[in-house]
């Protein structure tokens, strides 16, 4: 036994290494790695485990309130689903095991636009279990108005609640596992289902998704006047441009790297949460996702001013070495931790966290 590893085997990285038993090689890389050395991806991590909890006593808490208010979606859980691409590589049942067990869970989906299914069986399969269940689509805003403004109605004809529109790809990262393995394209019998049939695209067959350096704020303006559903920018790092955001009306910010796949020097998005919640925090929800893999890793976002945090990876394990099954253990499990650990803090719910609750370690009490 080591007891200082900190290594101790969790639900999650048991479901993680399940996972890899049950994955094609190349997808088990497409989907645990990030891009270049893959510095930003192990620091998303890490930085939490730098941190710490100061927990305050005898504060009559009582059982802890796990749920939030996500954009008016209550979420049962501080803790939503991050869009992943491809989710049938993971498992045949992809997007819509996700979906069912989201919505079993009573949190927010994120659907990704590179998804396997398309967005509208997503969102029935999330409503066949519960009839209130919030779906987001992510877009990349694409460089035809055209081809966004058709996304954007498949989106709201589905019945998704918001647009989470991805800024931080002005190009794809440079990803050097999948490069080895020669993976730049879905295997036979699988397509971006949501790329069907829009403006250009071949008869019956998909568009490439596009990632493009010419996007700026004039395209954000135009998707908001393209729709009345909010509009939650993921990828901000930077509090000017969190500020930007706010200016512009955006609804929300998700302060996210990419999982560490886009820009390797990118920080780690716990590091970079606080000068973003110092600078709008009073103005918008700032959201947070990147290495999140515990119920300590939410409540110490939650205690910097984050809403809630988003988990890309810890779904995709569960997706695929259990299934629908593995989803819900993957939420539940979070769930549980987070109730846990906000009573052993002495808060009832995420209100009652304050900033000087987390401290770095080997730094003594110093605030972060
Ligand atoms: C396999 C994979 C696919 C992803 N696909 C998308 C995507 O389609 N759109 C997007 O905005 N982000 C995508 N992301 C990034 C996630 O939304 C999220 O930011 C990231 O996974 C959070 O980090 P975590 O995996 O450490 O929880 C993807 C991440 C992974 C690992
Ligand atoms: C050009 C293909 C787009 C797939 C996007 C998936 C994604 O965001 C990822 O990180 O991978």
């Amino acid at each position: 036994m080591t007891a200082d590893s900190g290594d101790a085997p969790t639900v999650l990285s048991e479901l993680r290494e399940k996972a890899g038993t049950r994955l094609d090689p190349v997808h088990r890389d497409f989907f645990e790695g990030g891009a270049d050395a893959e510095i930003a991806l192990a620091e998303n991590e890490r930085a939490f485990r730098r941190l710490a909890l100061l927990p305050r006593i005898l504060r009559g808490s009582g059982p802890a309130d796990t749920a939030v208010t996500l954009l008016g979606d209550r979420a049962a859980l501080p803790v939503f689903v991050s869009p992943t691409a491809f989710q049938r590589l993971a498992h045949p049942d992809g997007e819509l095991a996700t979906a069912r067990a989201t919505a079993a869970a009573g949190t927010v989906l994120i659907t990704s636009m590179a998804s396997t299914t398309a967005v509208a069986e997503v969102t029935a399969a999330a409503r066949a279990v519960r009839a209130d269940a919030a779906v987001w689509f992510q877009l990349y805003l694409q460089p035809s108005p055209e081809v966004t403004d058709a996304l954007v109605r498949r989106a709201e004809r589905a019945g998704c609640g918001a647009l989470v529109v991805t800024a931080d790809s002005p190009v794809f990262g440079h990803r050097a596992r999948d490069d080895r393995n020669g993976f730049h394209d879905l295997p036979a019998g699988f397509a971006a289902e949501n790329m069907r049939d829009l403006p250009g695209a071949p008869q019956g067959g998909t568009l490439d998704i596009a990632m493009s350096p010419g996007l700026s704020w004039d395209d954000l303006r135009r998707l908001r006047a393209a729709t009345r559903l909010p509009i939650v920018l993921k990828g901000v790092l930077h509090p000017d441009d969190a500020r930007r955001a706010a200016d512009e009306g955006v609804a929300a910010l998700l302060v996210s790297n990419h999982g560490g796949r886009q820009l390797d020097a990118a920080p780690a998005t716990v590091e970079a949460l606080p000068a973003v919640v110092a600078a709008v925090g009073d103005r918008l929800p700032v959201l947070l996702d990147g290495g999140v893999r515990s119920g300590s890793d939410v409540v110490i976002a939650l205690a910097l001013g984050a809403t809630a945090v988003g988990v890309g990876r810890p779904v995709l394990w569960g997706l695929a070495a259990e299934g629908e099954a593995g989803v819900a253990r993957v939420l539940e499990q979070l769930r549980a931790e987070v109730a846990h650990v906000l009573t052993l803090c002495g808060a009832r719910d995420s209100g009652d966290l304050t900033r000087d609750q987390v401290v770095v370690r080997g730094l003594g009490v110093a605030e972060c």
